[in-house]
């Protein structure tokens, strides 16, 4: 959508994947779906650094209504576990200088069978979120069938518009159709939506992300295009600092959500995350990346005999992401590369290595250079041209030759 919102992808903290839909506040205060859960986040998200880094979306998912809309017919939060209401938690997100998203269904009920937003219903429920001050809004699509999609998500993306409140649209709506032309066209997305699900939720497993991150690379070719500024495709949430990856594939993650321009929406719980996941969540060359003003999102060059994957994502100034993903699950493993002809450009690069801190001097095309990755690991550099220039390559440059992908030279283990 073009009116001038989430113009790099959307950072923040949503509740679904760590939280779920725990409704019992009698006997797990700490972790049920409550007002007060969002309150800890919105301050966690204040003062520990994470604001100022840009993370600033302090989203509800699935488990937040009462099972009855009130008697104008509008939605309502659960009386006991949001006593003071939407709005005024609202009003504790904004008073730190944060953003609240809410979430809503397409459909006859949500996923966990909440009061849905069928046809009828979805411009007062626009209303609704509007007069709360809601800055964003997760629209679901389970309990309803394509027909009802086609006409309720670009009504929905219509009735927010007309509240003139500025509120960003995220669609789980390809999602539901399979994710692929020609049952998605993504140019229609992109002007309804402001970001999207493409395919199944991540669970809290290196299974679980390889198995998304494998779908969207393998059709990169319909889904890479899609994204720039204001319309983004969602590979779901971080699940960095849960339980499930090791610290590898804790970086594996953030590295590859920094390649797709992915939305960088955490799921974990700030009150109690460790220091390796904090040191991975709050990387700022990673989170630069992410957030690059071009918006160009990035592609699998190459999945090699030896396991070794290759992803590449131009950036502003004619540098460079590039990401070196290990597959294995035996032992680290030397890899020679060089960066052969990085984009269109000849000279001198420097790369800097984002977890490592360490840079790499004196790289043109043929430098030979050996990398040990870890299994399920990354090694990933910012790469950038020596010869300072000014002038910012044109995206459209940019964009041909990302279909023309880079030529690098790689060399097994010797
Ligand atoms: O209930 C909400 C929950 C989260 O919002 C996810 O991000 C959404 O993609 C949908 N969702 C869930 S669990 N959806 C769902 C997942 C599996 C299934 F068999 C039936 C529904």
């Amino acid at each position: 959508k073009d009116d001038g919102l989430v113009r790099t992808p959307p950072m923040g903290w949503m509740a679904w994947e760590r939280f779920r839909c725990d409704v019992d506040c009698k006997d797990d205060p700490e972790n049920c779906i409550s007002e007060a859960l969002f309150r800890d986040m919105a301050d966690r998200l204040y003062e520990d650094g994470w604001k100022e880094l840009g993370y600033e979306y302090v989203i509800i998912d699935d488990c937040w209504m009462s099972m009855e809309r009130d008697k104008e017919g509008r939605l309502q939060p659960d009386p006991v576990r949001f006593p003071g209401g939407i709005a005024k938690l609202a009003n504790y997100v904004h008073e730190r200088g944060l953003k609240l998203g809410i979430y809503a269904d397409m459909g006859t009920f949500t996923c966990m069978g909440f009061p849905g937003t069928t046809l009828d219903k979805i411009q007062i429920d626009a209303q609704t979120f509007a007069s709360w001050g809601v800055d964003y809004l997760k629209f679901d699509g389970c309990s309803s069938n394509p027909l009802v999609q086609m006409l309720g998500y670009p009504l929905m993306s219509i009735a927010l518009n007309a509240t003139g409140r500025p509120i960003v649209y995220s669609c789980s709506w390809p999602a539901y159709l399979g994710g692929l032309p020609p049952f998605v066209n993504y140019n229609l997305m992109g002007e309804i939506c402001h970001l999207w699900r493409n395919y199944y939720d991540i669970q809290d497993s290196w299974d679980s992300l390889q198995a998304i991150v494998d779908w969207f690379f393998n059709n990169q070719d319909e889904i890479q295009p899609a994204a720039g500024p204001g319309r983004w495709n969602d590979p779901d949430m971080l699940i960095i600092g849960n339980f499930g990856l090791s610290m590898d594939e804790s970086r594996s993650q953030m590295a590859l959500w920094a390649i797709m321009a992915a939305p960088l929406i955490m799921s974990t719980d700030l009150r109690h995350l460790d220091n390796g996941a904090r040191a991975i969540l709050q990387n700022k060359v990673a989170i630069a990346i992410n957030q690059d003003p071009l918006g160009i999102q990035g592609r699998r060059l190459l999945k090699e005999k030896s396991r070794i994957e290759v992803y590449w994502r131009p950036l502003f100034q004619s540098a460079s992401a590039l990401v070196f993903l290990s597959r294995r699950t035996d032992m680290p493993y030397r890899y020679h590369t060089s960066l052969g002809k990085l984009h269109y450009e000849e000279g001198n690069y420097e790369a800097y290595d984002v977890f490592t801190g360490t840079t790499v001097k004196g790289l043109n095309s043929t430098t030979e250079i050996t990398l040990s990755i870890n299994p399920s690991g990354v090694v990933m550099w910012y790469v950038y041209p020596l010869r300072k220039h000014n002038h910012t390559t044109d995206t459209e440059t940019l964009r041909h030759h990302l279909r023309k992908p880079a030529e690098f030279r790689f060399h097994r283990e010797k």
